[in-house]
């Protein structure tokens, strides 16, 4: 695509402007987006391409024709190790985390049946036999499993558990006599469903149930059983077929259940617990919740790389509508004789840049992510305190960039008009396929409770060890002073006072001050956490039901939460401008970042007014400074979406990315 489509008609008077003229070095922006893995990012861009026809077979394949297909592709990245980079090297792996998920990241820009395909096998279900299992589960599957050769599933939800899963209703328990487990299902509920690869491909499954040994139950825990040879499902075992669904029709879900099926001692994973041959449960961890979350804790590499995805998903689409909205013109709107190009509608801006500069805010944090992931997992970084920080930043981190997708992608299919309709230009899949991120891998309202667990707690050494009501209690329990202490919000202002110089600062900082834009965001945190925390010791103080505190304090819960991984986002962007040397490209990141701060100040800007952190005159001025500041972020447009390094054929649209051309 040429980078130099349409010059915009509005004209800047470049030395009033803070940024100065704009120019982007395209490649060297590229080059930072893709980061330390950038030679891995385009070995699977190129992959992407050799099977770009996959996105095409999902419109005009059978349902059972696709999954096969989606299924070969997986197996042909299989063979050319782009998804087995996360394990280690002695089982065919590559032995780098950063590089297994800058790898599913990029996969992220095509068809999203295969994405998913790749995560269920080698991020689920691989990830529970590494990181569940001992050196004999690794011996027995991860080689097979990396080739490609032993596909299997994840079977964690139930019918009728999901988001509650120490409550599952499965049961492992111990035969002495055989030195067996018998694995089975119960009621109804208890069945397995949801389950990637379950209806078709897996011959294995990671089943999680509960362990029961001598009679006692100790807990969910991950065992490894055979359902199908071939074709053929194993006795005792049924499936079926969950069917088609809203999108994700090349991945095979089903339904899984056992009726006494036997598995030997050897298939508990027993990475965290053991039991002996005489029917001994024996574990280091001895309390059951946090043995729980322990387990669950090692699995957060599918959370990171599903918030990683939406993001890829929103930069397809930002990138089909801004290429479009770069071409297509409607109306006279100047003195131009032509139409307008619909990128200079200040409408047009106003719908896509905020987004666009969001997608960069989410790219960076998800860096940050990801370092923090393969520095904690490769060993780099064993501090117990940053392991909980991990888990919580990437279940908000997920929770936010998906629902970033699901909004940006209808965002830009609406500013596609009619033609984002059609399904040669992509947002059909897009639509379709992401629509789950925001549920699977944990539901993004379940998973900013899980945030705000950590904060108020102060991932207090028993944070794991606590369930919802735990935290309440736990936080009913501190003193007075310490909920107010977590409440650091009038702290926070004395110091802001000091560090501006000013009682006013709110008031008198410029709107382009990047202290400002923190300040606020930091502000409105620890303002919410505060708030949360008095909140719930106020319940419990008046004899109230720790339940029905939290129920009540809950959407205040989610806010809070909310806020704090968007202030973590905000300053991993800063972070990555502060670090470029001064020139074009730093000139440019202000500016994107200043966007992205500022709108969202703008988004929020009821909550700043009703704590006095913002005037009626300054709301306004904020929303005049976005709207000039889209109007700057027009001429470099183009190529901000273009660095994201989507490849052509990942975007289909060939007449809508060809428009206006003679
Ligand atoms: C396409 C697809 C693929 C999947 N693949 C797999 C797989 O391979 N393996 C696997 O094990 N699972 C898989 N899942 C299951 C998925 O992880 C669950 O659907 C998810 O965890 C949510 O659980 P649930 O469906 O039971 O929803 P529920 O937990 O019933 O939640 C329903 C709603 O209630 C809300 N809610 C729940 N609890 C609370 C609370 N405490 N407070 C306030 N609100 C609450 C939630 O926010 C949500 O909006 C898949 C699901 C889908 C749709």
């Amino acid at each position: 695509m040429a980078s130099d489509v349409q010059e915009p008609t509005t004209t800047y008077d470049e030395e009033a402007s803070p940024y100065g003229e704009l120019r982007l070095d395209l490649p060297a922006l590229t080059a930072l987006l893709d980061g330390d893995y950038a030679e891995i990012r385009a070995k699977v861009r190129e992959g992407l391409v050799e099977y770009a026809s996959v996105l095409e077979d999902a419109e005009t394949m059978t349902r059972d024709e696709f999954r096969e297909r989606v299924k070969d592709v997986v197996l042909e990245l299989a063979a050319t190790g782009q998804t087995g980079m996360g394990f280690p090297e002695e089982y065919g792996g590559g032995g780098d985390i950063g590089a297994s998920i800058a790898a599913f990241e990029t996969l992220g820009f095509g068809d999203l049946s295969v994405l998913v395909k790749v995560g269920v096998q080698f991020g689920l279900f691989g990830g529970a036999i590494l990181q569940l299992g001992t050196k004999r589960h690794h011996d027995a599957y991860l080689a097979g499993l990396v080739k490609g050769e032993i596909l299997g599933c994840f079977a964690m939800t139930e019918t009728g558990h999901g988001s509650n899963v120490q409550a599952l209703g499965t049961t492992a328990t111990y035969d002495p006599e055989t030195q067996e487990f018998v694995i089975q299902t119960g009621s109804p509920a208890a069945t397995k469903d949801y389950i990637g690869n379950a209806a078709k491909h897996a011959q294995l499954a990671a089943v999680f149930a509960q362990l029961v040994v001598g009679g006692e139950r100790h807990g969910v825990h991950a065992l490894v059983v055979p359902i199908r040879e071939g074709d053929t499902v194993l006795p005792g075992i049924t499936i079926t077929d969950d069917g088609p669904k809203m999108g994700l029709n090349g991945v095979d879900n089903g339904r899984i259940r056992f009726d006494g099926v036997r598995v030997p001692r050897d298939a508990l994973l027993d990475q965290f617990a053991q039991v002996t041959e005489d029917g001994q449960y024996v574990s280091e961890i001895d309390n059951a919740n946090r043995r729980f979350f322990t387990m669950l804790g090692t699995l957060v590499q599918g959370r990171v790389c599903v918030g990683a995805a939406g993001i890829s998903a929103a930069k397809v689409a930002l990138t089909i509508a801004v290429e479009y909205g770069l071409r297509r013109r409607q109306f006279e709107a100047t003195q131009d004789d032509r139409e307008e190009i619909l990128l200079d509608y200040g409408m047009h801006q106003r719908r896509l840049f905020p987004l666009l500069a969001r997608t960069y805010a989410l790219h960076f944090g998800q860096q940050v992510l990801t370092t923090q992931l393969h520095d904690i997992f490769s060993g780099v970084n064993t501090d117990e305190l940053a392991r909980r920080q991990l888990e919580s930043r990437a279940a908000g981190t997920k929770a936010l960039a998906t629902w970033h997708a699901t909004r940006t992608i209808q965002e830009c299919r609406e500013a596609c008009g009619g033609a984002g309709y059609l399904s040669e230009n992509r947002f059909t899949a897009l639509k379709a396929d992401t629509d789950v991120f925001t549920t699977f891998e944990g539901d993004n309202h379940v998973l900013l409770q899980l945030v705000a667990k950590g904060l108020l707690t102060d991932y207090a050494s028993d944070f794991e060890d606590l369930d919802q009501f735990g935290m309440v209690r736990f936080v009913a329990g501190l003193a007075v002073e310490t909920v107010l202490e977590r409440s650091r919000a009038h702290k926070l202002l004395e110091g802001l006072r000091d560090a501006f110089g000013s009682d006013k600062w709110d008031q008198d900082t410029g709107l382009l001050d990047p202290n400002y834009h923190r300040a606020m965001l930091e502000f409105r945190e620890e303002h919410m956490i505060g708030g949360v925390a008095r909140r719930l010791k106020r319940g419990i103080d008046a004899g109230m039901n720790p339940g029905e505190v939290f129920s009540r304090v809950q959407d205040h819960v989610v806010a809070a939460a909310r806020a704090h991984v968007e202030r973590l986002v905000l300053d991993a962007f800063l972070d990555a401008v502060a670090e470029q040397p001064d020139g074009d490209l730093k000139t440019v990141l202000n500016l994107v970042c200043d966007l992205h701060a500022l709108s969202s100040i703008e988004a929020d800007r009821a909550w700043f007014m009703e704590h006095g952190r913002l005037t009626s005159q300054r709301s306004k001025a904020i929303s005049r400074e976005v709207n000039e500041l889209c109007r700057r972020m027009r001429p470099v447009a183009g190529d901000l979406v273009r660095a994201f390094g989507v490849p052509r054929e990942m975007l289909r649209s060939e007449a809508l990315l060809s428009w206006g051309e003679e």
